[in-house]
């Protein structure tokens, strides 16, 4: 599914990621490692948002080369979202949903389940950080994405809404066999959606068994 190839990624002369050779089958993954190991870098890495060296594939797409068509597929939601103040939520969602090509009304089922509706016509402006983080949960499900990234999305949000996103990632992996990379400090509910775990250590990434 996601292949790297000689991937290395520093910021200046600084070494933080480097994997030469990786291919990560579909699955749900909880990416683990201590604080500064690199998360929410490789995320991003993944997600299109910095420059690297070497390649990564998602199947026959490359990141560097077919760049629109693999963002169309790999959606991202970061650790602390910050959107445009002057926005609603609903207009964020139009906005996300347009860039996806997302299906008519594949957002109010989101929006209904998250109990955003008292709040998802108010601007940004006025959501809490919780408001916030579950807005971007939502855009991160928007479209046919093959490819979910989920930088620390236990933090912020509460019991109840953490229920659904485990339920979301269950459905969406089972129904439309897409694969999730959730990056994680809390345990992560591993048994019940049968996450595999990613270690990132030293630099570098391992799947473990
Ligand atoms: N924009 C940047 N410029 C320079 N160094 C950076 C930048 N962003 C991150 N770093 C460094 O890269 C390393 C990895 O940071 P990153 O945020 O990816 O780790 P993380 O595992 O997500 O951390 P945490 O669990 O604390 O959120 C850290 O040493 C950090 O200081």
């Amino acid at each position: 599914m996601l292949k790297f190839n000689s991937f290395a990624k520093s910021y200046g002369s600084h070494l933080i990621l480097k994997i030469d050779n990786l291919t990560i089958e579909r699955g749900v993954y909880w990416i683990k490692g201590a604080n500064g190991s690199g998360k929410s870098t490789l995320l991003k890495s993944i997600a299109g948002f910095f420059s690297f060296k070497g390649s990564i594939f998602l199947d026959e797409l490359n990141l560097k080369k077919d760049g629109v068509a693999y963002r169309k597929l790999v959606n991202f939601a970061d650790a602390e979202p910050v959107y445009p103040d002057f926005l609603t939520g609903y207009e964020m969602i139009k906005l996300f949903a347009a860039a996806k090509a997302a299906e008519r009304h594949q957002e109010e089922k989101y929006i209904s389940e998250m109990n955003m509706q008292a709040y998802i016509n108010n601007p940004l402006g006025t959501y809490s950080s919780g408001m916030l983080k579950k807005l971007s949960l939502v855009l991160a499900f928007l479209g046919k994405p093959k490819l979910i990234l989920l930088d620390e999305p236990l933090n912020t949000i509460d019991v109840e809404s953490l229920e659904v996103l485990y339920k979301w990632i269950e459905e969406k992996h089972l129904a439309d066999n897409t694969s999730f990379f959730l990056s994680s400090h809390q345990q992560v509910d591993v048994k019940r959606i049968l996450f595999k775990v990613a270690l990132l250590q030293d630099n570098s990434l391992k799947i473990e068994m």
